[in-house]
Formats: structure tokens, C-alpha cells, sequence
């Protein structure tokens, strides 16, 4: 997508990635395509109001779907150090945002993934990194769930992976079914977390609120 892009897209201003990392070809054909949108939906694209919406739009839009641009293993393989633990490490409650392929409205919520090491830990921040790279797509809830699974076992082959992710989507909310109160859960597990014990632990450990 982006060729100025490098793997560390929280080198923003206020959020947004900075100016010079947006590829502007892009950025200039996606607005003008916007431009025509709103034209469709019968507005006035020269209003003073909607004269920048095209290109803001076309910001968020990239910037929402930065994660094309990232290589969740290579965020991983970044920071894995060997290591002689082999308890659950468990990182719960991160902040997912990601757009539903179907509607292209968002869905969000909290994503918790485990792993129990075999040799090699991982740097903590990796974690919620992996999942931004994945969220931060056109996605279906599962296949995020499952992508954010198998990264971490391919790449770091602990003994085990779980990921449980909740989420509200807003296509079932503004929309459609119009829904305001369902969230959605999803999991994926690997190794030993096929045990009862093991999932079980995880399961306990994701609900306690232990702070
Ligand atoms: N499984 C799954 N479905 C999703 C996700 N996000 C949105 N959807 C669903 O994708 C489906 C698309 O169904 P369609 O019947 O083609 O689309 P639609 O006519 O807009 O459907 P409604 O939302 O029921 O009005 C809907 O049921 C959405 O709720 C997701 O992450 N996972
Ligand atoms: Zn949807």
C-alpha cells in the first residue's frame, strides 16, 4: 500500500498517521472517487463545510485499514527473547477497532490472548501490536480471531494460544437488524489450551479483575 510505511505506525500526530507517511496518489484518487459519493447522496461537494471531506476521508480510510501495510510476524520476531517460563502470559482487555468487509462500518470491543511459552517469550507490546495489524483491515470477527491464533503459534510455536474477542458491530447497530445491546464472541485456541484445565484457567484469568 504504502511504500514510506514502516512497522511502527504509532509514530503519529493526534492518532493520525503523520502526513508524510500517507501514500498521496492514493489519497488523491480515493477523494476524488469521494467527492462523487457525495455528490450521489445528493450533497454539495463544493459546500464550505464538505470542501476537505473527500480527503479527510480518505485519510481515515487509509489509516483505518493501515494494517495491509504491516507484517505481523516480523512485529513479533522483533522482540522474542528466550526464556525459561512456562506459565500462561496472559494480555487481556486490548482495544480492537476494525470494519466489518460487508458494510464497512466498524466493529469494537475487547480482544484477550494468551500464550504458554516453549523457550521464547515475546515482548509484551508485540501483543496488542499483532492485533491492531490484523484489526485494522476489512475483517469478519472470525477470521481476526483466527489470524491473531496462528501468528502467534507460527512464529513464536509456544505450547499453546488463545484469543477470545468480544465486540459490538455497527452494522447490527445503526443498521440492519438495529441490535444496540449484542456483543459478539469469538475464540480460537491451540496446544494445550484444547485441555479443560488449561482453557479453563485462561477463561477464569480473563474475567477476575485482579487490579
Ligand atoms: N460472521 C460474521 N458476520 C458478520 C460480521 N460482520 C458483519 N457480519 C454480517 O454479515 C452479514 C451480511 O449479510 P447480508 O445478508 O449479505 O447483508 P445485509 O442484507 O446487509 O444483512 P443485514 O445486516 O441482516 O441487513 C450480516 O448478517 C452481518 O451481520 C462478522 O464479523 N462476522
Ligand atoms: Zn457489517
Amino acid at each position: 500500500m504504502n511504500n514510506n510505511h514502516t512497522d511502527h505506525p504509532d509514530e503519529t500526530e493526534n492518532g493520525y498517521i503523520k502526513i508524510d507517511r500517507y501514500n498521496e496518489g492514493k489519497i488523491a484518487s480515493v477523494a476524488n472517487h469521494y467527492s462523487d459519493i457525495l455528490t450521489q447522496l445528493g450533497e454539495d461537494p463544493s459546500r464550505e463545510g464538505l470542501i476537505k471531506t473527500p480527503e479527510r476521508v480518505a485519510k481515515a480510510l487509509q489509516y483505518l485499514t493501515h494494517g495491509y501495510d504491516l507484517d505481523p510476524a516480523a512485529i513479533l520476531k522483533g522482540a522474542m527473547f528466550k526464556e525459561d517460563y512456562s506459565q500462561m502470559v496472559v494480555v487481556k482487555d486490548i482495544e480492537v477497532f476494525s470494519m466489518c468487509e460487508h458494510h464497512m462500518l466498524p466493529f469494537f470491543g475487547k480482544a484477550h490472548v494468551a500464550y504458554i511459552p516453549n523457550g521464547h517469550i515475546v515482548g509484551l507490546s508485540k501483543i496488542p501490536r499483532i492485533v491492531d495489524a490484523f484489526a485494522r483491515r476489512l475483517q469478519v470477527q472470525e477470521r481476526l480471531t483466527n489470524e491473531i491464533r496462528d501468528c502467534i503459534q507460527e512464529t513464536l510455536n509456544p505450547a499453546g494460544v488463545a484469543v477470545v474477542i468480544e465486540c459490538k458491530h455497527l452494522c447490527m447497530a445503526m443498521r440492519g437488524i438495529q441490535k444496540q445491546n449484542s456483543v459478539t464472541t469469538t475464540s480460537a485456541f491451540t496446544g494445550e489450551f484444547a485441555k479443560d484445565k488449561t482453557r479453563a484457567e485462561f477463561l477464569r484469568l480473563i474475567t477476575a479483575n485482579l487490579h
